[in-house]
């Protein structure tokens, strides 16, 4: 808690401001908001001028220049792997430990506990391992002390913590690479919904969404994401989550044939088929209508749009649904006793696999339920 203040009192410092709200710890969360009195909508209660930033164009070119092309992420890991300086000291004093960086991000899991992650999840762990052994192997050809443990201890850091930022002297940036530390701001939590957070050439404001009652917690949102996401990338999960979804590719697209494929590949229509609450995306209505109707009709459609209304293939696309996602509810249950049966991993790694999969087992059962209500 000492370093948490002494941590605040830097950032106040060096100009940010906090109104009504202060730090606290939550548990299974680490430190985030709390309101001290109650806020109304539209309160700015955290300002971080741009001068706090850490961005591209902060890191010392005796950084940068040496280690040439490499993601954002991986270049202010590498400065935040290095800083010796005692400048950013009280902030590095406040940051979650390694041990908790471990346990919660799934990139540093057992592989066994890895295996057992949702599809969505594991594709985003096999993209986190391309993109860092790229930035590894940029930082360790022009800092060769630096070990590999601690760069990937604070290539997460960054990861969990950026928001997103542009400016004028970033041209041609790919939207990944859109990023800078905030410190302070860095420690609100994520909620579905929460404050706005607004950028102007000043710095950051951050404001209430809504009423906040003393005592509670304050968050942002870290974006639209789904529960999957979420875990991949931060090593949480939400309760509620307006977002959470579930991806129905590795499903919905062996049921086309190679022609098919080929004819949703052209219209723009082959994969991101996802199931959310209980409704399947746009996307994959289209998709599975290609299965019932001629193509011209499909073409058709697809040019046109499909109307809100019930068409004469919505019963045969809910057939095909039912059947196809049916096997997907025995994969839920089969995961959760493939975690329960396993000897390695610490258990809240497993409790957060058994409450994912319980989570998508209830999103199946729940549109479902509502398909067999249609018929
Ligand atoms: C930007 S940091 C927020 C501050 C962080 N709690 C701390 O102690 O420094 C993001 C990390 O906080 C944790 N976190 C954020 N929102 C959470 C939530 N709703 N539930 C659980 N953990 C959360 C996750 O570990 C995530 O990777």
């Amino acid at each position: 808690m000492e370093a948490f203040k002494q941590f605040t009192d830097w950032a106040l410092a060096r100009g940010v401001t906090l109104d009504g709200i202060s730090t606290h710890k939550f548990p299974g969360k680490g430190f985030g908001f709390t309101a001290d009195k109650t806020l109304e909508i539209g309160e700015i209660v955290l300002f971080a001028p741009v001068s706090i930033l850490r961005t591209a164009h902060t890191v010392p070119k005796s950084i940068s220049k040496r280690i040439g092309k490499i993601s954002v992420n991986g270049l202010l890991a590498a400065e935040l792997a290095m800083d010796t300086s005692g400048f950013y000291a009280p902030w590095r004093g406040a940051l979650p430990t390694k041990q908790e960086i471990e346990d919660s991000i799934p990139f540093m899991w057992h592989p066994s506990l890895q295996e057992l992650l949702p599809s969505a999840s594991l594709s985003l762990l096999e993209k986190q391992k391309e993109k860092l052994s790229s930035d590894w192997a940029a930082v360790s050809a022009a800092f060769s002390a630096l070990s590999y443990e601690v760069y990937v201890y604070h290539w997460f850091i960054v990861g969990t913590r950026t928001f997103y930022y542009t400016s004028q002297k970033l041209t041609n940036i790919n939207h990944d690479d859109c990023l800078a530390l905030i410190p302070l701001a860095d420690v609100f939590n994520h909620a579905d919904v929460g404050c706005e957070v607004t950028f102007s050439p000043s710095g950051y404001h951050i404001r209430t969404d809504r009423r906040i009652e003393k005592g509670e917690e304050i968050c942002i949102s870290y974006g639209n994401h789904s529960n999957d996401f979420l875990l991949a990338e931060y090593g949480f999960i939400l309760v509620e989550n307006k977002w959470d979804e579930i991806v129905l590719d590795e499903i919905i697209l062996p049921l086309f044939s190679e022609e098919q494929l080929r004819e949703l590949n052209e219209a723009r229509f082959c994969g991101k088929f996802a199931l959310s609450k209980d409704v399947v995306c746009y996307r994959t209505q289209v998709a599975v209508r290609l299965l019932c109707m001629p193509v011209k009709r499909w073409r058709h459609l697809v040019a046109n749009g499909l109307g809100d209304d019930e068409d004469e293939y919505q019963a045969n696309v809910d057939r095909i649904l039912m059947d196809a996602l049916n096997p997907l509810l025995n994969v839920a249950c089969e995961k959760i006793k493939q975690v329960d049966a396993l000897h390695c991993g610490l258990k809240s790694q497993k409790e957060i696999l058994r409450t994912r999969w319980k989570q998508i087992h209830l999103l199946l059962t729940t549109f479902m339920s509502k398909l067999e209500s249609n018929t």
